[in-house]
């Protein structure tokens, strides 16, 4: 800020008069849900001035047409120096503020790291059941009035009506008019008298109409904490104690006990009486996380993606309140509205799911560390496979790494069996078990153990192939070719909702004569049902588990042994702790591994280092099959040996080699539009100008592209991509926002900015 300006700056300097007028004046600093940085100022009309606070939304006339658009209060106060004319208020929507002080300020944060608008954030991070008070109801009250009992003290009034003026004086509050009717044991005439009398005045109060009690899970004792545990127990608690900010990152191996010490961190939190959030990836995946801090905490607050508005309210409320220890969710639980947090913890660090898919495009773990930052409190990340980008901060000593290299009780990791497909008997005729992973399941089955075979595919074929175009069948709205879902016998899109029968002939060439190629879960299970016709089979993928509490209740059975054999994609690889579980096959591990994209190697690292792990958890000893065409890959051999650090070592060497994150930081720029030319003119005037803005402001600023995106067409939509990549991920967020009031896009073409992208298709 530059300062105030002096009166004789501003063209047209009011009269003091006027100066001495707008010195009790009331305005508020407005926030818009629109593409744009810039906050607006407004006059508070004197019937708000009581009731305006920062957190609240306002209508406001917005533009030359004056039309009312709904904005937040993010600061109250007397007119900005060089403002002139401002508009009113028109109404204020909430009687509380829905968002905290420091919660504002995160969102403002969000929106310059991410190059987002401020109210485009704010609109996104408060739940749509809150805005809408979803669940609860306007219920009419009676309270004393002021002096009531003095007042009533020196008239006769009738039995009934002292009765009212009793419970309302016990109740020291406002009461319901049922409840005040039923106390006082009268109908509704004694109200309306002292009404009448101005001794009782009528309130209207928001209550809920949630009965909904949370139900304790059975408690269980804690666990006795290994050598190891205790030191990275103590690790964490150090800054809590303290108390400051640090992030720590948790790096122990599948099954090295974790979540014990989470427990055990919170339940020092809990004792200071603040709260904990924890972080998972996907809350309905992991129900047996949920149960373990079910049974060791009072009072939990699970926000996943199930709930109704109005159940989201309600819990929202219960966390602002206070009352509950523990939040667990997914991404958006970062911003549950804890009155005195204490520390975040984010287990499964790795997992790609904590960044937003679509605007405001943040990543939970940055929110998270700004948040705690901003607290003074820690952060905790646990992996057992850490992205790069975590491993190298904690390396370079900007974040503490605790390494917790054993399992608990001394259990081995199991040993991975590379099993090369190209020789093998069965996989080049077509089946996706190959024969020593179908001995493996015998073996397994006959000791009375269970098995877990992972196939990140779902469907049941996902390519139908035209024999004459050398093609497979593709979207017609999307580069992508359909996948065949047998059960529903239709072909679909799995990146839109396009859905069709299977053509008899090819829609490109008109010819008959096509072939399903390749196997998903789908196709597997059917095999796996004639191998294995005696055997108890459970197939989990996102079809099969598409009624809610679906997933819990297969765990539940396959925890109870009365399953034999789970199969399923990424979904049975999460966090999953079962001791029975004495083989792991992983059908293909090449797919994951021969994608376009620069975390392949590390995607495919943790995929089959987080499957591995699900086995040898328990007394019985466990192994893991990995089936693969390219059985001397560097990364595959390092997973099946479960080295980490090998490979993180080798994968940071390349990713630095190739100026690639985490050497580098990236954003990525994609231009899209129902036409083609228009889109690509587009994305060269935008490099063009990236360019030129890039001049003066050091050579390690890097533009690629333009090109292409690698999904051309998705939903309809022509896709460019360019990105931009420097040092430090301020240089990015300025370089850009010095372009980006530069450049002015037709109306058909659609800009979107990625900092930090995941999704690179
Ligand atoms: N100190 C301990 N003594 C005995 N058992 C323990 C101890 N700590 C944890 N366990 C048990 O070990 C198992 C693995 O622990 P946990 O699930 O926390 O591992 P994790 O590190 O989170 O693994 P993953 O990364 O695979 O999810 C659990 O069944 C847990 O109850
Ligand atoms: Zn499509």
């Amino acid at each position: 800020m530059a300062g105030q300006p002096r009166l004789f700056d501003l063209p047209d300097a009011p009269e003091p008069w006027e100066l001495a007028a707008e010195a009790d004046l009331l305005t508020a600093e407005i926030v818009l849900p629109l593409p744009t940085p810039t906050t607006f100022h407004y006059l508070v009309p004197d019937a708000l001035r009581d009731l305006i606070r920062p957190g609240q939304r306002v209508k406001v006339p917005f533009g030359r047409g004056d039309q009312l658009k709904v904005g937040f209060v993010v600061a109250v106060g007397s007119p900005p120096p060089a403002a002139r004319r401002l508009k009113s208020i028109d109404a204020l929507i909430d009687r509380e503020p829905l968002i905290a002080g420091d919660m504002l300020e995160l969102t403002k944060w969000i929106s310059e790291r991410y190059l987002g608008s401020w109210g485009q954030v704010l609109d996104s991070v408060i739940p749509a059941g809150v805005k809408k008070q979803a669940g609860t109801r306007e219920i009419r009250c009676f309270q004393l009035a002021e002096g009531a009992l003095e007042k009533a003290a020196s008239l006769k009034l009738p039995a009934r009506q002292r009765a009212v003026l009793e419970v309302l004086q016990e109740a020291d509050g406002p009461v319901p008019v049922d409840q005040l009717e039923a106390a006082a044991q009268c109908g509704t005439s004694p109200i309306h008298a002292l009404r009448d009398k101005k001794l009782i005045v009528p309130v209207r109060q928001r209550r809920s109409t949630m009965t909904e009690e949370y139900t304790p899970a059975a408690r269980t004792a804690d666990l006795i904490l290994n050598p190891d545990q205790q030191t990275a127990l103590d690790a964490i608690l150090e800054p809590l104690q303290a108390p400051r900010h640090e992030t720590i990152l948790l790096h122990g191996v599948t099954g090295s006990g974790k979540t014990e010490i989470y427990i055990r961190a919170i339940r020092e939190v809990v004792s200071y009486g603040r709260q904990a959030i924890v972080l998972v990836p996907e809350i309905s995946l992991t129900p047996q996380t949920i149960r373990r801090f079910g049974s060791r905490f009072s009072s939990l607050a699970v926000l996943h993606s199930h709930l109704s508005d109005a159940e989201r309210h309600w819990h929202w409320q219960r966390i602002a309140s206070g009352e509950v220890e523990v939040v667990i969710g997914a991404r958006s639980a970062v911003f549950a509205p804890t009155p005195h947090l204490g520390i975040i913890v984010l287990d499964e660090e790795h997992e790609t799911t904590f960044k937003q898919n679509a605007t405001p495009r943040y990543h939970a773990r940055e929110v998270a560390r700004e948040r705690a930052r901003r607290a003074g409190v820690p952060l905790v990340l646990g992996s057992a496979t850490p992205t790069l980008e975590s491993f190298d901060r904690a390396q370079r000593g900007l974040d503490r790494l605790i390494e917790m290299p054993n399992r608990v009780e001394q259990r081995p990791l199991p040993p991975v069996v590379i099993v090369d497909t190209r020789n093998d008997a069965l996989v080049p005729r077509g089946h996706s078990i190959g024969r020593a992973l179908k001995h493996s399941i015998e073996r397994s089955i006959n000791e009375g153990g269970q098995v877990i075979l992972f196939l990140n595919l779902r469907g049941y074929s996902p390519v139908l192939w035209c024999l004459k175009c050398n093609e497979g069948v593709k979207c017609p709205d999307c580069d992508i070719s359909l996948t065949w879902h047998r059960d529903r016998g239709k072909l679909l899109c799995h990146s839109c909702d396009f859905e069709m029968p299977p053509p008899e002939r090819c829609p490109s060439c008109g010819q008959p004569g096509q072939k399903y190629l390749g196997a998903g879960t789908q196709k597997l299970e059917q095999e796996v049902r004639s191998k294995f016709p005696d055997a108890r089979i459970v197939r989990m993928d996102s079809d099969a588990m598409r009624k809610p509490g679906s997933h819990d209740e297969a765990l539940e059975r396959f925890r109870k042994g009365e399953i034999d054999i789970l199969l399923g994609t990424q979904m049975i690889a999460k966090g999953l702790d079962f001791p029975n579980v004495t083989l792991v096959g992983v059908i293909d591990a090449d797919s994951m591994l021969h994608q376009p994209d620069l975390r392949a190697a590390e995607r495919t690292f943790q995929l089959i280092a987080q499957v591995a792990g699900r086995t040898g958890r328990g007394e019985k000893a466990g192994r893991v099959i990995v089936q693969t065409m390219s059985p001397d890959d560097a990364v595959i051999q390092l997973a099946a040996e479960h080295d980490y650090l090998g490979f993180a070592k080798r994968e940071l060497a390349q990713r630095r080699e190739h100026h690639a994150p985490p050497a580098t930081n990236l954003a990525r720029v994609i231009v899209r539009g129902p036409r083609e030319d228009l889109v690509r003119a587009e994305i060269r005037k935008i490099v063009e100008t990236l360019k030129e803005t890039a001049k003066g402001r050091g050579d390690d600023l890097r533009i690629l592209g333009p090109a292409p995106a690698p999904i051309l067409r998705l939903k309809k939509l022509f896709r460019y991509h360019c990105q931009l990549s420097a040092p430090t991920i301020e240089q990015i967020l300025e370089w850009w926002r010095a372009a980006e009031a530069r450049f002015s896009l037709p109306d058909e073409v659609e800009l979107t900015i990625d900092v930090d992208p995941l999704d690179l298709r």
